[in-house]
């Protein structure tokens, strides 16, 4: 059944998840390092964090979640799935803690925080950035972190997925959520594009909200997560921005059409004003259909995409960044029709290969009872002519992903985190 929001915030912070897993070990050092990493007493101020998210928790079931120019869109979306769905019998996710009500909290507090909760964990996996300063020009402004995510819904890692070779103890949703705020903390995006997200209301709006963003959620309107026994709401595409770096200017929720019928899959498009260059970016997130046979559909989802990115950017006047699990190996067509659509779009991660022209050998890799799956389904794309990409997040080796492969109490998705620093390009 689906749990109270009232019940999982106040569990947000809590620090005393049960051991479970490996044996304890060093965790390395993040970007900005926070001076301790051992598990310690709460402090007072994460104390006072933890009791703000419970009375957050507490204005939950009254609240309705309020955010810019997409809320009537979100609203009435989430409407029609209320009105036309299993989910009309768990109306509770419809609500979210008002922003303006949440207290900041410093991102090394909740990097320790985290910390402390997989304190049983194996250390967390190394990855470096690759310098692309080359295809970089140089600008006074700080580049744009952008990260692509499909974090695994938790309802479908536990209830759909069947990953055989993921210890049932490494998906607990309690330390699987501080791994993949772990994860986010690291490398601090200035702009966040996550699928699969199942806990947004309870979990990631009111923490990232804490942290600087501005979120929004565009649920599955049939999110297979429903199906499954203590599901937590539906799943969907969540962006997040950080407010000091970007002001909204447009937001749109995109239910995705393939030969012109409405299918479950969604995007979110939202035209952002940088506030050091006041130059603007339009940022799309999608998660396409999943599974071999669908290759058509896809395709299809791919151009109703692009023509609403045509829209939105002015026929490619202002620059764009997709992100997304399109599902398809770069073979496919829908591969195609990014590559070659006249919105100038490249794949960012093309770059880290030595000729940059060959996507990473896989951004997924799993084992069902169907056997090992290893593919390259995840992208961002840029606007190349506006946008250069100054350095790219490296993937997991083989080595570390292991041979029980992912997720695993290591790593807490199937998907790897994307991660790439944009810089404008001189305008012309
Ligand atoms: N009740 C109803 O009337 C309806 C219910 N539904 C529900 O929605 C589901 C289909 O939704 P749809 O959005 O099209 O789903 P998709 O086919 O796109 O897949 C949904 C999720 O399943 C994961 N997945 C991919 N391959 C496999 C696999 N081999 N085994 C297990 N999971 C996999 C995907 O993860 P990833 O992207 O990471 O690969 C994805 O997140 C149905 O199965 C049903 O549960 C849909 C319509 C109507
Ligand atoms: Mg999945």
């Amino acid at each position: 059944m689906y749990q109270s929001p009232r019940r999982l915030c106040s569990a947000l912070l809590q620090r005393d998840a049960p051991g479970l897993c490996r044996p304890p070990g060093p965790r390395p050092r993040l970007r900005s390092p926070p001076p301790a990493t051992a598990p310690r007493p709460a402090s007072p101020r994460l104390l006072a964090a933890a009791s703000a998210a419970r009375g957050v928790a507490r204005c939950c079931f009254r609240t309705v979640y309020s955010m810019g120019n997409g809320t009537s869109r979100l609203y009435s979306a989430l409407a029609k799935t209320l009105n036309s769905s299993a989910a009309s019998q768990h109306p509770e996710y419809l609500v979210a803690p008002d922003p303006e009500h949440l207290e900041p909290i410093d991102p090394k507090e909740l990097l320790e925080e985290c910390r402390a909760v997989l304190h049983t964990r194996p250390p967390r996996f190394q990855r470096d950035f690759v310098d692309l300063r080359a295809d970089c020009p140089s600008s006074h402004h700080p580049p744009i972190r952008v990260m692509q995510w499909n974090i695994l819904a938790q309802a479908l890692g536990e209830g759909k997925d069947n990953f055989v070779q993921c210890p049932i103890e490494a998906l607990k949703w309690e330390e699987r959520k501080c791994l993949i705020l772990e994860e986010i903390l690291a490398y601090q995006p200035d702009i966040l594009c996550l699928q699969e997200v199942d806990h947004y209301f309870d979990t990631f709006h009111p923490l990232l909200s804490r942290l600087g963003y501005q979120g929004t959620f565009f649920p599955k309107p049939w999110s297979p997560c429903l199906d499954v026994e203590h599901n937590n709401g539906p799943d969907g595409c969540a962006l997040f921005f950080l407010q000091n770096r970007f002001k909204l200017v447009n937001s749109a929720n995109i239910r995705l059409t393939a030969m012109t019928l409405k299918t479950n899959q969604v995007a979110i498009a939202q035209t952002l004003e940088c506030k050091e260059s006041s130059r603007q970016l339009c940022i799309a997130v999608t998660h396409l259909k999943a599974r071999t046979g669908w290759e058509r559909f896809r395709s299809a989802q791919g151009c109703d995409l692009l023509q609403n990115l045509q829209n939105i950017t002015q026929g490619a006047k202002i620059p764009l960044i997709v992100c997304g699990d399109f599902n398809a190996e770069p073979t496919e067509e829908v591969y195609k029709h990014f590559a070659s659509s006249s919105l100038n779009l490249n794949s960012a991660y093309k770059l880290l290969s030595a000729d940059g022209q060959s996507e990473p050998p896989y951004t997924t890799w799993k084992i069902r009872t169907s056997g090992e799956c290893r593919h390259t389904l995840d992208y961002i794309w840029y606007s190349k002519h506006a946008l250069s990409v100054c350095s790219a997040l490296d993937l997991l080796t083989e080595e570390q992903i292991g041979p029980n492969r992912l997720p695993s109490f290591n790593y807490p998705s199937d998907h790897l985190s994307l991660v790439c620093d944009f810089s404008f390009n001189e305008e012309p």
